[in-house]
């Protein structure tokens, strides 16, 4: 659906890494570090997008990279949606987390072809399941005054901030693309599919 709202991309790249022991925004599945990768894949939706990073991180960024740095007083994703909702008002973001490898185009396409601007959130889900994802999803801009009051209450868990609001849910082509990698088992697997071009 169309509105007179910017769309704006958000690669998410601020988290910690901890189980992955290395920096998830910084692997490379697709020949170039996922959170470039992502920014690129971004591009062909969005009429601009930024790397979501929390201070600090930012010395690492090519200089031709737009990226938006952490504003509230939270950890987790929630800070970077917050943030960017804060940041350029005007826009709706959609967000997709760096984690996530296996995201297709079609698949951002396809949410933005189903958006319903109406709602805080067009969020996907796997099939068969309510739990939106939110870390893909487009945000709206009427989301940040709820999601705000929510991370006020000490409360940090978007999904939790998606399943008690008013959202759409859909679906992907393949579930697989919802596949979240956060441990090294994780990256060996999908790095030997990918090679491999072995379906999920
Ligand atoms: N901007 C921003 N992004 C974050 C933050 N925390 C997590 N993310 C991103 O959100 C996505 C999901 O992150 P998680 O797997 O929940 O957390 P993580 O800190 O990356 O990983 P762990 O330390 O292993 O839990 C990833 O794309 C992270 O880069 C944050 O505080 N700020």
């Amino acid at each position: 659906m169309q509105t007179d709202k910017p769309m704006y991309g958000l690669v998410l790249s601020g988290g910690q890494s901890s189980r992955m022991g290395q920096d998830k925004g910084l692997l490379r599945y697709h020949g170039q570090s996922q959170r470039e990768y992502l920014y690129q894949l971004l591009q062909g939706t969005c009429s601009r997008v930024f790397m979501s990073l929390r201070p600090g991180q930012e010395a690492e960024v090519p200089p031709h990279l737009n990226y938006l740095l952490d504003s509230h007083e939270l950890r987790g994703p929630l800070n970077g949606i917050l943030s960017a909702l804060l940041q350029h008002p005007q826009a709706a973001w959609l967000v997709v987390a760096c984690d996530l490898p296996l995201v297709q185009e079609l698949t951002l396409q396809k949410l933005l072809q189903e958006r319903d601007p109406q709602k805080i959130a067009t969020a996907y889900a796997l099939t068969g399941s309510d739990l939106p994802e939110p870390l893909l999803a487009i945000w709206e801009p009427a989301a940040y005054a709820p999601a705000l009051a929510f991370s006020q209450t000490g409360k940090t868990c978007p999904r939790k901030f998606l399943l008690q609001s008013d959202i759409k849910l859909i679906h992907p082509a393949q579930d697989e693309e919802l596949y979240n990698a956060n441990n090294p088992e994780d990256f060996a697997y999908i790095t030997q599919k990918l090679h491999h071009g072995q379906p999920l």
